[in-house]
């Protein structure tokens, strides 16, 4: 279903709705009417953040950034927390609750054949790459002329750009403050319990340009972030190349943790999400990067990846888990 882009309806006030303040402390506000992002590429509108929230979050980063570089070709900034305790689990709840995900499905040619991959968490991914911008009202325009883009731009892609919802734009903006780097995507994982994952990759594709800063924002359940070098080809000089055989590097990611990659980190390293049995791993946990696409691709990329053509999928609080939305 499409609706007219308006600024109106980007900024909607919702029409008396209560606000979904469940997530937040009982000791605060009940009701009040929310203010909503929409935009004819959603599912649904999604609310902004309430003001408790944004003001819990006027104080990232709650800890200074380390910096772990101990090792070659190694640059992280970790901070532990980058969100305020206080902010760490409403926030985490506003997401799950209003943010729609897709179950990704898609299908690539090993050994010569068809195989489907069954992405193995939710995901979803908000924004486009620098050759285009969004207007306060979500349209999109050129980002060198401010004309309206051809309509044939993303004509391959799984589904047309969407703007970040103000929730994640408010993130966005932090991150960039703190970080010192400008983003134009947001990609966001979630991962229902320990068997959902993400297997070892590294995050180098060409479209996001040489030494890509990313930023990935933990929420909920703690999960291991492990990390190895790239393997390094054996030579003659050094035929069994020591790095190859180190245990990888363990981060427990903790709700609130935030871990920069920088620098030649996605060139040399692989990063990983294991799968998780026993203690805590039957929580959900979301995953937030913010990355720059520099090429037109990382828009098409995105969003056949993390969106795809499949069915939404929503928090159903009731019964604690994701199920498909029937669009009511
Ligand atoms: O969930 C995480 O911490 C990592 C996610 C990730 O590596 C990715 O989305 O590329
Ligand atoms: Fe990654």
């Amino acid at each position: 279903m499409s609706k007219k882009r308006t600024l109106d309806n980007f900024f909607n006030p919702g029409t008396q709705k209560r606000a979904r303040l469940d997530s937040i402390p009982a000791n605060t506000q009940t009701t009040s009417t929310t203010l909503t992002s929409a935009h004819s590429t959603y599912p649904h509108p999604v609310p902004h953040l309430p003001p408790r929230l944004t003001s819990l979050l006027a104080s990232t980063p709650a800890s200074a950034g380390k910096e772990i570089n101990h090792q070659p070709s190694l640059d992280l900034l970790y901070f532990q927390p980058y969100i305020p305790i206080t902010a760490s689990l409403p926030l985490f709840n506003f997401l799950r609750e209003n943010l729609f995900f897709y179950r990704v499905q898609y299908t690539i040619k090993r050994y010569g054949k068809e195989t489907q991959i069954n992405t193995p968490r939710f995901t979803t991914v908000f924004g486009v790459d620098t050759s285009s911008l969004f207007t306060p009202s979500g349209d999109l325009i050129d980002s060198q002329t401010s004309k309206p883009i051809p309509s044939d731009r993303y004509k391959s892609c799984a589904c047309p750009p969407r703007p970040l919802p103000q929730c994640l734009d408010h993130l966005r903006q932090i991150t960039e403050k703190v970080t010192g780097a400008t983003y134009n995507f947001c990609l966001v994982n979630y991962y229902a319990n320990g068997a959902d994952s993400i297997s070892y990759h590294s995050d180098d594709e060409r479209f996001l340009g040489p030494n890509p800063s990313i930023a990935s924002l933990s929420l909920g359940a703690t999960r291991d972030f492990l990390m190895k070098h790239k393997p390094i080809p054996p030579t003659e000089g050094d035929p069994s190349p020591e790095q190859n055989s180190k245990p990888p590097l363990k981060l427990a990611l903790g709700s609130g943790d935030m871990v920069l990659m920088r620098g030649q980190t996605q060139a040399n390293w692989l990063h990983s999400i294991p799968k998780r049995k026993g203690k805590g791993s039957q929580e959900g946990r979301i995953n937030i990067t913010f990355r720059k696409g520099v090429e037109r691709y990382s828009t098409q990329n995105y969003y056949q990846y993390n969106v795809g053509q499949g069915r939404v999928w929503r928090w159903d609080g009731g019964r604690g888990e994701m199920r498909e939305w029937d669009g009511a």
